[in-house]
Protein backbone atom coordinates (compact mmCIF):
# COMPACT_ATOMS: atom_id res chain seq x y z
CA UNK A 1 0.00 0.00 0.00
CA UNK A 2 1.48 3.52 -0.59
CA UNK A 3 2.43 5.59 2.08
CA UNK A 4 -0.04 6.53 4.80
CA UNK A 5 1.55 8.83 7.34
CA UNK A 6 -0.92 9.32 10.31
CA UNK A 7 -0.97 12.13 12.48
CA UNK A 8 -2.05 12.76 15.71
CA UNK A 9 -2.31 14.54 18.98
CA UNK A 10 -3.80 17.37 20.97
CA UNK A 11 -5.07 20.61 20.04
CA UNK A 12 -2.41 23.66 18.63
CA UNK A 13 0.11 20.93 18.53
CA UNK A 14 1.19 21.90 14.79
CA UNK A 15 -0.40 18.93 13.02
CA UNK A 16 -1.85 20.86 10.49
CA UNK A 17 1.38 23.27 9.46
CA UNK A 18 3.97 20.05 9.78
CA UNK A 19 1.58 17.59 7.85
CA UNK A 20 1.21 19.94 5.29
CA UNK A 21 5.06 20.53 5.13
CA UNK A 22 5.48 16.77 5.15
CA UNK A 23 2.96 16.19 2.24
CA UNK A 24 4.66 18.85 0.34
CA UNK A 25 8.22 17.52 0.84
CA UNK A 26 7.04 13.49 -0.19
CA UNK A 27 4.59 14.94 -3.04
CA UNK A 28 1.61 13.61 -0.94
CA UNK A 29 -2.14 14.18 -0.80
CA UNK A 30 -2.90 16.26 2.89
CA UNK A 31 -5.94 15.51 4.68
CA UNK A 32 -7.36 17.40 7.71
CA UNK A 33 -9.82 15.71 9.61
CA UNK A 34 -10.18 18.23 11.77
CA UNK A 35 -11.86 20.42 9.41
CA UNK A 36 -14.17 18.03 8.30
CA UNK A 37 -15.82 17.57 12.66
CA UNK A 38 -15.44 21.86 12.31
CA UNK A 39 -17.56 22.02 9.18
CA UNK A 40 -20.25 19.71 10.45
CA UNK A 41 -20.35 21.61 13.43
CA UNK A 42 -20.72 24.60 11.37
CA UNK A 43 -23.81 23.30 9.45
CA UNK A 44 -25.07 22.37 12.93
CA UNK A 45 -24.83 25.73 14.23
CA UNK A 46 -26.10 27.35 11.25
CA UNK A 47 -29.17 25.32 10.80
CA UNK A 48 -29.75 25.90 14.79
CA UNK A 49 -29.08 22.20 15.77
CA UNK A 50 -28.36 22.26 19.81
CA UNK A 51 -24.93 20.72 19.26
CA UNK A 52 -24.86 19.81 23.10
CA UNK A 53 -27.96 17.50 22.31
CA UNK A 54 -26.22 14.69 21.01
CA UNK A 55 -30.20 12.61 19.78
CA UNK A 56 -30.37 16.13 18.01
CA UNK A 57 -26.81 16.23 16.34
CA UNK A 58 -27.54 12.51 15.27
CA UNK A 59 -30.64 13.17 13.51
CA UNK A 60 -28.84 15.46 11.01
CA UNK A 61 -25.75 13.80 11.07
CA UNK A 62 -26.51 12.35 6.84
CA UNK A 63 -27.72 15.96 5.70
CA UNK A 64 -24.81 18.13 5.20
CA UNK A 65 -22.34 17.64 1.81
CA UNK A 66 -18.98 17.73 2.89
CA UNK A 67 -16.10 18.08 0.56
CA UNK A 68 -12.57 17.80 1.30
CA UNK A 69 -9.71 18.98 -0.96
CA UNK A 70 -6.07 17.30 -0.90
CA UNK A 71 -3.40 19.57 -2.39
CA UNK A 72 -1.28 20.55 0.76
CA UNK A 73 -0.70 23.72 -0.73
CA UNK A 74 -4.14 24.87 -0.80
CA UNK A 75 -6.54 22.69 1.14
CA UNK A 76 -10.48 23.06 0.54
CA UNK A 77 -13.46 22.27 2.97
CA UNK A 78 -16.76 23.24 1.84
CA UNK A 79 -20.33 22.72 2.92
CA UNK A 80 -23.18 21.97 0.43
CA UNK A 81 -20.57 23.50 -2.16
CA UNK A 82 -19.95 26.60 -0.17
CA UNK A 83 -16.96 27.77 0.96
CA UNK A 84 -16.15 27.22 4.83
CA UNK A 85 -12.52 27.34 5.48
CA UNK A 86 -12.63 30.67 7.31
CA UNK A 87 -16.07 30.60 9.42
CA UNK A 88 -15.02 26.91 10.41
CA UNK A 89 -11.64 28.54 12.17
CA UNK A 90 -13.97 30.89 14.72
CA UNK A 91 -13.90 30.47 17.93
CA UNK A 92 -17.93 29.70 18.23
CA UNK A 93 -17.47 26.73 16.19
CA UNK A 94 -14.46 25.63 17.60
CA UNK A 95 -15.64 25.71 21.25
CA UNK A 96 -18.98 23.76 19.91
CA UNK A 97 -16.98 20.98 18.13
CA UNK A 98 -15.79 18.43 20.52
CA UNK A 99 -19.43 18.16 21.51
CA UNK A 100 -20.27 17.60 17.85
CA UNK A 101 -17.49 14.84 17.65
CA UNK A 102 -18.34 13.31 20.43
CA UNK A 103 -21.70 11.65 18.56
CA UNK A 104 -20.80 8.28 17.64
CA UNK A 105 -23.03 8.55 14.11
CA UNK A 106 -20.99 11.87 13.54
CA UNK A 107 -17.85 9.85 13.72
CA UNK A 108 -19.31 7.17 12.01
CA UNK A 109 -19.88 9.20 8.63
CA UNK A 110 -16.49 11.33 9.21
CA UNK A 111 -14.52 8.01 9.83
CA UNK A 112 -16.44 6.48 6.55
CA UNK A 113 -15.53 9.92 4.49
CA UNK A 114 -12.25 9.88 5.41
CA UNK A 115 -11.50 6.04 4.47
CA UNK A 116 -13.20 6.77 1.37
CA UNK A 117 -10.35 9.67 0.61
CA UNK A 118 -7.63 8.41 2.12
CA UNK A 119 -8.19 5.33 -1.03
CA UNK A 120 -5.55 3.26 -1.44
CA UNK A 121 -2.89 6.22 0.34
CA UNK A 122 -0.30 8.49 -0.84
CA UNK A 123 -1.49 10.65 1.51
CA UNK A 124 -0.67 12.83 5.21
CA UNK A 125 -3.61 12.32 7.06
CA UNK A 126 -4.18 14.04 10.96
CA UNK A 127 -6.61 14.55 13.42
CA UNK A 128 -7.26 12.83 16.69
CA UNK A 129 -7.91 9.08 15.79
CA UNK A 130 -5.83 8.75 12.57
CA UNK A 131 -3.44 5.89 13.92
CA UNK A 132 -6.18 4.43 16.71
CA UNK A 133 -9.01 4.27 13.86
CA UNK A 134 -9.34 5.77 10.58
CA UNK A 135 -6.18 4.09 9.72
CA UNK A 136 -4.80 1.58 12.20
CA UNK A 137 -2.26 -0.24 10.03
CA UNK A 138 -0.66 3.35 8.86
CA UNK A 139 3.13 2.73 8.23
CA UNK A 140 4.03 5.73 9.80
CA UNK A 141 2.02 7.62 13.06
CA UNK A 142 3.15 10.66 14.39
CA UNK A 143 1.53 12.10 17.96
CA UNK A 144 2.64 15.54 18.39
CA UNK A 145 3.05 17.42 21.24
CA UNK A 146 4.01 20.71 22.68
CA UNK A 147 3.52 22.53 26.31
CA UNK A 148 0.24 24.02 26.56
CA UNK A 149 2.43 27.17 27.34
CA UNK A 150 3.42 26.89 24.03
CA UNK A 151 0.70 25.57 22.25
CA UNK A 152 -1.81 28.92 23.65
CA UNK A 153 0.96 31.50 22.67
CA UNK A 154 1.40 30.20 18.85
CA UNK A 155 -2.37 30.18 18.23
CA UNK A 156 -3.02 33.53 20.39
CA UNK A 157 -0.50 35.29 17.76
CA UNK A 158 -2.92 33.26 14.73
CA UNK A 159 -5.86 35.51 16.25
CA UNK A 160 -4.66 38.69 17.44
CA UNK A 161 -7.42 40.21 15.23
CA UNK A 162 -10.35 38.96 17.90
CA UNK A 163 -9.74 41.10 21.49
CA UNK A 164 -11.36 38.16 23.42
CA UNK A 165 -8.69 35.70 22.36
CA UNK A 166 -5.51 36.84 25.05
CA UNK A 167 -3.19 33.49 25.83
CA UNK A 168 -4.71 32.73 28.73
CA UNK A 169 -8.63 32.58 27.40
CA UNK A 170 -6.90 30.79 24.50
CA UNK A 171 -4.99 27.92 26.67
CA UNK A 172 -7.70 27.45 28.82
CA UNK A 173 -10.16 26.86 25.43
CA UNK A 174 -7.30 24.79 24.49
CA UNK A 175 -7.12 23.02 27.85
CA UNK A 176 -11.17 22.33 27.79
CA UNK A 177 -11.19 20.94 24.05
CA UNK A 178 -8.36 18.37 25.28
CA UNK A 179 -10.12 17.37 27.73
CA UNK A 180 -13.77 16.75 26.04
CA UNK A 181 -11.45 14.88 23.27
CA UNK A 182 -9.16 12.46 25.32
CA UNK A 183 -12.53 11.82 27.91
CA UNK A 184 -15.05 10.98 25.70
CA UNK A 185 -16.49 7.32 24.93
CA UNK A 186 -16.29 7.21 21.26
CA UNK A 187 -13.16 6.81 19.51
CA UNK A 188 -10.94 9.53 22.48
CA UNK A 189 -7.49 11.13 21.23
CA UNK A 190 -4.89 8.70 22.60
CA UNK A 191 -1.23 7.83 21.19
CA UNK A 192 -1.30 4.59 19.50
CA UNK A 193 1.15 2.02 20.38
CA UNK A 194 3.46 2.37 17.24
CA UNK A 195 3.44 5.74 17.26
CA UNK A 196 6.68 8.25 17.07
CA UNK A 197 6.24 10.79 19.60
CA UNK A 198 7.25 14.49 18.48
CA UNK A 199 7.80 17.22 21.06
CA UNK A 200 7.73 20.57 19.11
CA UNK A 201 8.03 22.74 22.09
CA UNK A 202 11.74 23.65 21.70
CA UNK A 203 11.27 22.80 17.79
CA UNK A 204 11.20 25.25 14.76
CA UNK A 205 8.34 24.28 12.55
CA UNK A 206 11.26 22.96 10.10
CA UNK A 207 12.80 21.16 12.44
CA UNK A 208 9.34 19.05 13.15
CA UNK A 209 8.79 18.74 9.07
CA UNK A 210 12.76 17.21 9.25
CA UNK A 211 11.93 14.54 11.58
CA UNK A 212 8.83 13.39 10.48
CA UNK A 213 10.37 13.34 6.84
CA UNK A 214 14.00 11.55 8.24
CA UNK A 215 11.43 8.68 9.67
CA UNK A 216 9.18 8.55 6.20
CA UNK A 217 12.90 7.79 4.34
CA UNK A 218 13.86 5.15 6.79
CA UNK A 219 10.82 3.19 5.41
CA UNK A 220 12.12 2.94 2.07
N1 LIG B 1 7.21 24.02 15.72
C1 LIG B 1 6.55 25.17 15.67
N2 LIG B 1 7.15 26.32 16.04
C2 LIG B 1 6.48 27.48 16.04
N3 LIG B 1 5.19 27.62 15.67
C3 LIG B 1 4.55 26.51 15.29
C4 LIG B 1 5.18 25.24 15.26
N4 LIG B 1 4.27 24.33 14.84
C5 LIG B 1 3.13 25.01 14.62
N5 LIG B 1 3.30 26.32 14.87
C6 LIG B 1 2.27 27.36 14.83
O1 LIG B 1 1.32 27.01 15.84
C7 LIG B 1 0.00 27.33 15.42
C8 LIG B 1 -0.87 26.07 15.52
O2 LIG B 1 -0.40 25.15 14.54
P1 LIG B 1 -1.41 24.21 13.76
O3 LIG B 1 -2.63 24.93 13.36
O4 LIG B 1 -0.61 23.55 12.69
O5 LIG B 1 -1.74 23.18 14.93
P2 LIG B 1 -2.83 22.03 14.98
O6 LIG B 1 -2.26 20.96 15.84
O7 LIG B 1 -3.21 21.63 13.61
O8 LIG B 1 -4.01 22.78 15.70
P3 LIG B 1 -5.56 22.39 15.88
O9 LIG B 1 -5.58 21.02 16.45
O10 LIG B 1 -6.09 23.40 16.82
O11 LIG B 1 -6.17 22.46 14.50
C9 LIG B 1 0.15 27.91 14.01
O12 LIG B 1 0.23 29.30 14.12
C10 LIG B 1 1.47 27.37 13.52
O13 LIG B 1 2.09 28.21 12.57
N1 LIG C 1 -9.74 12.90 13.77
C1 LIG C 1 -10.33 13.89 14.45
C2 LIG C 1 -10.09 15.23 14.15
C3 LIG C 1 -10.73 16.19 14.86
N2 LIG C 1 -11.61 15.86 15.81
C4 LIG C 1 -12.43 16.87 16.50
O1 LIG C 1 -12.44 18.08 15.75
C5 LIG C 1 -11.94 19.15 16.54
C6 LIG C 1 -11.22 20.14 15.66
O2 LIG C 1 -10.00 19.58 15.22
P1 LIG C 1 -8.77 20.52 14.82
O3 LIG C 1 -7.66 19.57 14.52
O4 LIG C 1 -9.19 21.32 13.64
O5 LIG C 1 -8.49 21.40 15.98
C7 LIG C 1 -11.14 18.49 17.65
O6 LIG C 1 -11.08 19.30 18.82
C8 LIG C 1 -11.95 17.22 17.89
O7 LIG C 1 -13.06 17.49 18.69
C9 LIG C 1 -11.83 14.55 16.11
O8 LIG C 1 -12.64 14.23 17.01
N3 LIG C 1 -11.21 13.58 15.41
Amino acid sequence: MPLVIAMDGPSGTGKSSASKGVARALGLRYLDTGAMYRAMTWWMLRNGVPVEDAAAVAARVDDPVIESGTDPVTPTIAVDGEDVSGPIRSREVTNAVSAVSAVPEVRARMVALQREIIGDGGIVAEGRDIGTVVVPDARLKVYLTASEEVRAARRARDLAADPGASVAVVRSEQARRDRLDSTRKASPLTRADDAHEIDSTELTLDEVIEAIVRLAKELQ
